[in-house]
C-alpha cells in the first residue's frame, strides 16, 4: 500500500494558471475526496496524479517514488472514469483480462486476479456480456474490477457515479465504501456530490479556483470550516450568511448559521417573512426574508407556517460562525463528538 505526496504542484494551460500550488499528503490506505465548484481543477489535479496531464511545476510522489515525469503506465495507479471507458467490442471478462494480457502477465495470475475481482464485485452473471448489454451500474462495476486486477498502489476515481440514477448511486456508493474497507487501498476520488464526499471520505480536500481551501475529516470541515467558502460549500442546504450586526457579534463582518440551527420561536428577536416552504416529509425548509437578507430554516414541525406569514427567529449563539472581511473564520472552533476542539484540523493553504 502506498501513500501520495503532492509538493507545490501547479498546472498552466497555455498562460492560464489552473492549479496554483497544491501541497497534499495522503497516507497509505486513506480515502481522500476532492470537492469544489465546477471548473476549480479537481479533475486536472487527479489527472496530474495519474500522469494523463503533465505537471507544470512541483512534484508528485507515489509510495515515496518521484513519478512526476513518468507516463501513467509506470505509476502503478488505476483510474476509474465517469464514462467507464470499457472496450465496447469485448465482453466484461475480456475487458478485465485485456490490460494484463497486453502486459504479458502469466495466465494463471490473470485467472486468479480476475476470479478475485469477480468475487468481490459479484460480476459472475455479467462476464459474457458486452458493455452495450450491461446497465450503467454494471458497467461501472466492470470498470472498477478492471482497476482492481491491476493491483494499483492508488485507485483514482473521476466522478465514477455521475452517470447513474439516484438509487444506483446510493448502492454503488456503498459498494465503493465496502471495496475500500476490504482492500484497504489508497483511494483518491473526485466528485461534486456532497453526500458522496461526506460519506466516503476519510478526509476531504476542498478546492476553489486551483487552490486548496481546507483539508480535513468530513465532520471537521462541517463543524469548523476555516473560512466562508468552505462554510458555504460543505453542507446542504448551505449555511445562511447574514451581516454581522444582525446577531450582535462584535468584530464580525458576517455571521453564518446552518439552517438546522435557526430556531422558530414564539417571541424572538428577529422578525422574518416566509416566502417559500419546501415540505420533504420528515422535515421542511422554510425560506424566509429577514429585512433584505435570506434565511433558510430547517424544521421538523408538521404545522408549518404558510407563504407570506410572519415568523420569529432566534439564532442560538453557540451555533454562530463569525467571519472577518476576508472571509476567514474568527469564531472559536466548535467541539463535536470524536474530535475535541484541541484536535480539530483546520489547515488551510492559500
Ligand atoms: N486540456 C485543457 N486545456 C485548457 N484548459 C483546460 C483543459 N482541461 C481543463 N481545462 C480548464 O481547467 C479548469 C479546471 O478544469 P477541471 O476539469 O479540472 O475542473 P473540475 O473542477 O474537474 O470541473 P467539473 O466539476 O466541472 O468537472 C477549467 O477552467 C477548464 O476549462
Amino acid at each position: 500500500m502506498s501513500g501520495l505526496t503532492l509538493a507545490s504542484v501547479t498546472k498552466k494551460f497555455g498562460d492560464v494558471p489552473t492549479i496554483k500550488g497544491v501541497d497534499l499528503e495522503v497516507a497509505p490506505g486513506e480515502f481522500v475526496v476532492f470537492v469544489g465548484p465546477s471548473g476549480c481543477g479537481k479533475s486536472t489535479l487527479l489527472r496530474m496524479i495519474s500522469g494523463l496531464e503533465s505537471v507544470t511545476t512541483g512534484q508528485v510522489h507515489i509510495g515515496g517514488r518521484d513519478v512526476t515525469g513518468l507516463p501513467p503506465s509506470e505509476r502503478r495507479i488505476a483510474m476509474v472514469f465517469q464514462s467507464y471507458a470499457l472496450y465496447p467490442h469485448m465482453t466484461a471478462e475480456q475487458n478485465l483480462r485485456f490490460g494484463m494480457r497486453m502486459r504479458g502477465v502469466a495466465a494463471d495470475v490473470i485467472d486468479s486476479k480476475v476470479a478475485h475481482a469477480v468475487d468481490v464485485l459479484q460480476l459472475q452473471p455479467y462476464l459474457q456480456r458486452k458493455p452495450g448489454e450491461l446497465s450503467g451500474g454494471q458497467c461501472q462495476r466492470v470498470a472498477i474490477g478492471r482497476a482492481m486486477v491491476q493491483d494499483p498502489d492508488i485507485f483514482l476515481f473521476d466522478e465514477p457515479l455521475s452517470n447513474l440514477d439516484a438509487e444506483l448511486r446510493v448502492k454503488m456508493r456503498a459498494e465503493i465504501a465496502d471495496l475500500h474497507r476490504r482492500l484497504g487501498a489508497t483511494m483518491i476520488y473526485v466528485t461534486h456530490d456532497q453526500t458522496e464526499a461526506l460519506t466516503l471520505a476519510d478526509r476531504i480536500v476542498v478546492l476553489n479556483d486551483g487552490v486548496v481551501e481546507q483539508v480535513g475529516a468530513p465532520m471537521a470541515l462541517y463543524q469548523n470550516p476555516a473560512n466562508r467558502f468552505v462554510a458555504g460549500f460543505i453542507g446542504s442546504p448551505r449555511m445562511n450568511f447574514l451581516a454581522g450586526d444582525v446577531a450582535g457579534v462584535p468584530g464580525a463582518h458576517e455571521i453564518g448559521i446552518r439552517p438546522e440551527h435557526v430556531k422558530l420561536v414564539a417571541d424572538g428577536p428577529l422578525q422574518a417573512e416566509v416566502h417559500g416552504v419546501e415540505q420533504l416529509g420528515a422535515m421542511a425548509y422554510l425560506h424566509c426574508r429577514l429585512g433584505d437578507q435570506e434565511v433558510c430554516v430547517q424544521t421538523a414541525g408538521l404545522a408549518l407556517p404558510r407563504r407570506g406569514e410572519r415568523v420569529q427567529l432566534a439564532l442560538p449563539p453557540e451555533h454562530l460562525y463569525a467571519f472577518d472581511r476576508d472571509g476567514r473564520t474568527i469564531s472559536e472552533p466548535k467541539a463535536f463528538p470524536d474530535c475535541p476542539v484541541g484536535q480539530v484540523q483546520t489547515a488551510t493553504v492559500s
